[in-house]
């Protein structure tokens, strides 16, 4: 067997949906792979898949990324095997419901998956990469990160967690020659509608990108060295000026008087 020079990437929530395209993608691109996902059947159906139209070599993990003891072997996996180069922390469900027709079971549930899960592999792949000199996390979050007003709000919060906690990753590992990309698509047509309670019936066709484009336009923004990717928004300055805006603020966020339009009397 021979392996690739770009290393292995894992890929989670890779049986389905933006993750199985992200494996595909990645290994035309000459990358091994790792996927995982629960359903064991519907991974092994992309591992054949890619293993029969690219060199690659596939192996799948099946793994419930809710399951503390799942969740642990993966991250094992992340710091004992070093041809790993690249994580795509993929795997994520949504919800649509407002607060008062959501179960806070579910909501637990959602947080576990889209931040702890995330974080926990986060950790474990940003301490391997750096300690064997380099590699690439990519963070599926979603443009409700900065628009929470759309979906469920619990939903919209794990994928601002996604995106704060992907600009500080960046911030203190670049320099480690840890690459970070974090990847905010809008609707797209997957099963992650049925799995929430949605239907993209509901959204305007021109709303609605299909994965395969999503994946290609991210990779695309990975290649152009973008640290936030939104695949759908037409015009990039206008991420430039709301990013600007939330850097002038940064200064002024910590202060030791509080502004006159709050009235505190300044202390002689
Ligand atoms: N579709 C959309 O409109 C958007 C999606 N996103 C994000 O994209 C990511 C992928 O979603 P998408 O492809 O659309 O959805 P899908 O429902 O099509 O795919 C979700 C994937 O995650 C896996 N998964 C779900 N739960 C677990 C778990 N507990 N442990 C391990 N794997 C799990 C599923 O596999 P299995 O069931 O086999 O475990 C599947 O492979 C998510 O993070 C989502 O929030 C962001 C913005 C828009
Ligand atoms: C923005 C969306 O519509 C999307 N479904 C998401 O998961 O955030």
């Amino acid at each position: 067997m021979t392996y690739s020079k770009m290393g292995i990437a894992m890929v989670t929530g890779a049986s389905a949906g933006i993750g199985a395209i992200y494996a595909d993608r990645l290994a035309r691109r000459g990358y091994d792979l790792i996927l995982v996902a629960r359903s064991q059947e519907r991974l092994d159906e992309v591992a054949r898949r890619i293993a029969g139209s690219t060199n690659c070599n596939v192996s799948t993990v099946a793994a419930d990324l809710n399951d503390k003891a799942d969740l642990g072997r993966i991250e094992t996996l992340l710091g004992a095997d070093p041809a790993i180069t690249m994580l795509v922390n993929n795997a994520g469900i949504g919800g649509v419901a407002p607060l008062l027709e959501s179960d806070v079971n579910k909501m637990q549930a959602m947080i576990e998956l889209n931040i702890t899960a995330l974080t926990r592999l986060t950790y474990a792949a940003a301490r391997a990469f750096v300690a064997r000199g380099g590699g690439t996390i990519i963070n599926i979050s979603s443009a409700v990160a900065i628009a929470p007003e759309i979906l469920n709000g619990v939903y919209g919060a794990t994928k601002a967690f996604v995106l704060a906690f992907s600009l500080s990753l960046h911030k203190e590992l670049a320099d480690k020659k840890l690459r970070i990309q974090v990847v905010l698509p809008g609707a797209i047509a997957t099963n992650f509608w049925d799995v929430s309670g949605g239907s993209l019936d509901d959204l305007p066709s021109k709303a609605i990108m299909q994965s395969d484009d999503l994946v290609d336009a991210a990779l695309a923004g990975l290649d152009q060295g973008e640290l936030v990717t939104i695949p759908s928004l037409p015009d990039v300055a206008d991420w430039h000026a709301y990013e600007a805006a939330r850097q002038k603020l940064i200064p002024n966020l910590s202060l030791n008087t509080s502004p006159a339009r709050y009235g505190i009397a300044v202390a002689a």
